[in-house]
This record gives C-alpha cells, structure tokens and sequence, in this order.
C-alpha cells in the first residue's frame, strides 16, 4: 500500500540528506521521483543537505496545486513512482491534504521531511497537518545533539545571539550563523525552556558569580 510518510525532526538532524539518498536508492533502481520543496538555504527549486549535495526540485510555492501538479506530469506522459517534499512544514494545510490525495487517488508513496516546532515550540501548519494525516510518522535515526549533550529535541532562535521567543514564524536561516545574523541551535526541551543556548551557557559558566573563588 503507497503510504504519506512524515519524516520529522529538529534542525539539521539529517532530513535532506535522507530524502536525498531516498532519492538516490529509488533513481538507482529505474524509478522516477517527484521532489518539491520550499524555500531551501540553497535558493528556489533547489533541495540541498549539509553534507553538500543539491539537487533540482519544484519550488512548492502557496499557490500550487500539489495533487494538480503531479496529474499534470502523469496526463503528459512523466513517469513519477513516487513523490518526495522536503521543507515540508513551510507548506500550507491544503497542499498536505492534496500529498495524501496522491497517495490515495494515483497510489504514490509521498516522502515529507520536515521540522514539527518552530523556535516558539509551535508546530508549524505543514507539520500539524501532517501529523493529522501521515501514515507513519519516523524520527530521525541520526539524533541531533543539545550543547549539554542531551538530545536535541526543539529549535531555538537567535538574533544578535540572543535567543528570542517572538518574531514571524517563517524566517529562513542555517545554525552555525555568525551571532550578528538571524541563527538557529537546537536545544534540548529544558534548555529551550530556560532560553539557554551554548553562548549563554558558555557565558554564564565564565561569570564570575558562578567561578570559584580562590584563597
Ligand atoms: N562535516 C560533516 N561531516 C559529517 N556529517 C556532517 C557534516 N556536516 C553535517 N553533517 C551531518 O549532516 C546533518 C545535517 O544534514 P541535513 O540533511 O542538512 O539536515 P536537516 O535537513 O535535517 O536540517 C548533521 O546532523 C550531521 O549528521
Ligand atoms: C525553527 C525555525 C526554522 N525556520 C527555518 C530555518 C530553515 O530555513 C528551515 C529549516 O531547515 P532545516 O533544513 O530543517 O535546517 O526552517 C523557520 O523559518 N522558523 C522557525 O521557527
């Protein structure tokens, strides 16, 4: 039975790189995948991963008609066996109402990677939706790591370096930015909960409140 799955996970816990060697593994063996995606790092119609691959991808914009989409591509006479979406949380509610109409209706399996929670620990609509409608819901293998060594489990913003709980909830960005930009650490649940990250921790460990006084 063709299956929506959703691949979900903090930042950079190895989403596209996975929908990548999906990819790969499935081109390999003569199969023909669909891959949408929206608003990746690497710019528009691009689906890119940290290790440094990139491939073509459909730029899923708001006003596209996924199911339409993919009949379209069938109705010309395109092979698609399956249909992957990377930045899956960034899409609308409809248009993950129209990948599970393609697994049911033209009997794809659909591939979704995504993050769940934004910076605020809120799912984002793409996310809920999935989670609504998946077949399967997998984690990441591959776990991302708190600075405390926990496992990291939400995604915090910085600007400036100073890690913030309001703003849009859609600003792209990358971890590892320099603290002047707009930045992302994941965290693990408590750290994300005392708005601490590895500078502030950092910080805080070298305050002198907190070293040990000698003599
Ligand atoms: N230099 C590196 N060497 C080995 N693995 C790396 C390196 N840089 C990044 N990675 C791996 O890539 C993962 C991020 O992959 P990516 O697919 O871009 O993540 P996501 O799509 O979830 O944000 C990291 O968790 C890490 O496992
Ligand atoms: C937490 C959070 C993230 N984003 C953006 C930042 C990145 O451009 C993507 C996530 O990409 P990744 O491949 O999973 O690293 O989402 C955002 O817009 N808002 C947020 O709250």
């Amino acid at each position: 039975m063709p299956e929506l799955v959703f691949f979900s996970g903090t930042m950079d816990c190895g989403k596209s790189t996975l929908a990548l060697q999906i990819e790969h593994n499935r081109s390999a063996r003569g199969l023909k995948g669909l891959i949408f995606t929206r608003d990746d790092r690497a710019g528009e119609g691009k689906l890119s991963s940290r290790l440094g691959l990139v491939t073509d991808a459909v730029e899923a914009g708001a006003g596209l008609d996924l199911y339409a989409y993919v009949v379209g591509q069938l109705s010309r006479g395109d092979k698609v066996d399956y249909v992957i979406v990377d930045e899956a949380q960034f899409l609308a509610t409809e248009q993950i109402d129209q990948l599970a109409r393609v697994v049911d209706d033209l009997d794809l399996d659909v591939f979704a990677f995504g993050i769940t929670t934004d910076f605020r620990t809120r799912l984002f609509p793409g996310s809920q939706r999935l989670i609504e409608l998946a077949d399967r819901i997998e984690a990441l293998q591959v776990e991302a790591m708190c600075w405390c060594g926990e496992r990291a489990t939400h995604n915090a913003r910085t600007v400036g370096g100073e890690m913030v709980v309001e703003g849009a909830q859609v600003v792209i960005g990358d971890v590892d930015r320099p603290a002047a930009e707009v930045g992302y650490e994941v965290l693990c649940r408590r750290h994300h909960r005392k708005r601490m990250t590895s500078a502030s921790a950092h910080a805080a460990a070298l305050s002198p409140d907190v070293l040990p006084v000698g003599g």
